[in-house]
């Protein structure tokens, strides 16, 4: 397995007699997208701000590229690249001249093939001499990262990176952020409450609650371990009641005409005769894959 970017061990943030951060543990790799979700005052902030210094841990470390961020700030944050909200631009210059003005307050020289590449990689090369005011947002994000990626970070860290864009706008910057962690090798990091959207950007996901992290799972583990088994049935609180007495595991339960059980695929034919065997009359059979949203929402509570 590949060196982790970044090291998150055993992070603890105490503010006043407050704990707001209980020891969370994660790695990012490079050449993945890692989404840190959370709902509303999780600790997804507050997490990020010590991961870059910009407030200091109560406990544990955060090691990016091996350097420890507290104690050996300039090497690990130079390591990192970023993008807040809405990137800052000059509107009257040119996409590309906003990018050579970055590179000139970068203590290392950035090559003009440098530029040309990274404009190239966030797909803005028809268009980087315009000047930026008559750029979309989407396109606006986009140079951003590009500004972003000019010192070549080995992290990339995302602050709810689609904020404020249209479905287009969207789907761009979520391509153009896969590829820059499988085509260039880097670690993104994106926090984000946008669930679906998650869904499709990451690699893997780190959920946060009550800033405890609930769970680390492969986008794939996330929605593909757990197949929902949804029937049609009658009676049907009958059904789960039975369902329940010899099939504990299956976790029944009711949602309107629906039964819903957690049978994978192989034990539906078994359940299905047994139900049938039993008396109970079944309309319909459909297996639903668990969204991300779905399971957020049941590791979070509903919160
Ligand atoms: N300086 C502070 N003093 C006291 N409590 C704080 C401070 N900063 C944050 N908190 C609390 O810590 C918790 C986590 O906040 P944080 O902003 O990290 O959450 P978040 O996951 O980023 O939420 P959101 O999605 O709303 O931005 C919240 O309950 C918040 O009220």
């Amino acid at each position: 397995m590949k060196k982790a970017i970044v090291e998150i061990k055993n992070l603890k943030k105490v503010i006043g007699d407050k704990t707001i951060i209980h020891g969370i543990s994660m790695d990012v790799f490079p050449g993945e997208v890692f989404g840190f979700l959370g709902p509303n005052g999780a600790g997804k902030t507050t997490t990020i701000r010590m991961m870059v210094g910009l407030m200091g841990i109560t406990e544990g470390e955060v090691l990016i590229n091996g350097f420890s961020i507290e104690k050996n700030f300039e090497k690990a944050i130079s390591h990192v690249g970023g993008i807040i909200e809405n990137p800052e631009m000059y509107k009257f210059l040119s996409g590309y001249d906003n990018l050579l003005q970055y590179a000139r307050m970068l203590p290392d020289p950035v090559k003009k093939e440098r530029i040309d590449e990274i404009v190239k990689l966030v797909g803005l090369e028809k268009r980087i001499q315009e000047k930026v005011k008559g750029y979309s947002l989407g396109m606006r994000q986009r140079l951003g990262l590009a500004q972003a990626l000019l010192h070549s970070p080995a992290l990339l860290i995302l602050d709810e990176p689609t904020n404020g864009l249209d479905p287009a706008g969207i789907r761009e910057i979520r391509t153009y952020i896969r590829k820059v962690a499988h085509e260039e090798g880097i670690a993104v990091f994106v926090s984000s409450h946008m669930l679906s959207e998650m869904q499709m950007m990451c690699d893997r996901i780190g959920i946060i609650q009550d800033g405890r992290l609930v769970s680390v799972e492969t986008v794939g583990d996330f929605v593909g371990e757990k197949v929902s088994t949804a029937i049609e049935i009658e009676p049907i609180e009958k059904a789960r009641e039975f369902i329940e007495q010899t099939f504990p595991e299956l976790n029944p339960k009711v949602n309107g005409a629906k039964m819903f059980v957690s049978a994978s695929r192989e034990k539906v034919p078994s359940l299905v005769k047994v139900l049938a065997e039993n008396d109970f009359e079944i309309y319909q059979v459909s297996s639903e894959n668990s969204t991300l949203e779905e399971k957020f929402l049941e590791m979070t509570e509903g919160k």
